[in-house]
């Protein structure tokens, strides 16, 4: 369905959470290193169950690593952040899309987010005075914003 790219996350139940969303709703996950934990770490196996058995998980050495291996389509990446001025749901997705996401302290690297275009920067609203959601979360919004675009397509109908 689509790319989820997690750029060095940091929190285990994060990631435990984001693997079972890939595993429900068909996305290949991409882990950029340095990871903050061990993949073997109680905490995101907890978070995570069984779905790393069903969900494909992809780990990269580095941001370096992650473009020569996968060689994503430069117009088909999207940068989620709060500093972005395009809305998500202004977005046109497709299948195959890849939807990258930063660390839960840090964010997207200022240099990385700056090297995607202004309309593929991508932010989901929030209130006035708020920083940020939560990393799971903004996944999950951004995913199923993505997927309602394509009628949840392959999701079970009875
Ligand atoms: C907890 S946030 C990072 C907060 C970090 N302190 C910052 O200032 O960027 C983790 C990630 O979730 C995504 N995210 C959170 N809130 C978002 C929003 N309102 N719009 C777009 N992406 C968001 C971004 O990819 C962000 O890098």
């Amino acid at each position: 369905m689509f790319h989820i790219v997690l750029v060095e996350p940091e929190i285990p139940p994060n990631t435990g959470n984001v693997i079972r969303l890939a595993a429900n709703t068909g996305c290949t996950l991409h882990l950029v290193e340095p990871l903050g934990f061990s993949m073997e770490d109680r905490l995101m196996r907890r978070a995570g169950l069984d779905y790393h058995e069903y969900t494909e998980v992809k780990r990269h050495a580095g941001w370096t690593a992650f473009l020569r291996d996968e060689q994503p389509d430069p117009d088909r990446m999207f940068a989620m952040t709060s500093h972005a001025s395009s809305p998500l749901h202004a977005t046109k997705f497709e299948a195959g899309d890849w939807l990258i996401f930063g660390s839960e302290t840090r964010g997207l690297p200022v240099a990385l987010r700056e090297s995607f275009p202004p309309g593929q920067r991508l932010r989901l609203p929030m209130l006035p005075g708020q920083r940020s959601l939560n990393l799971s979360n903004a996944v999950a919004v951004s995913v199923f914003e993505a997927w309602r675009q394509l009628g949840f397509s392959g999701a079970k109908t009875d």
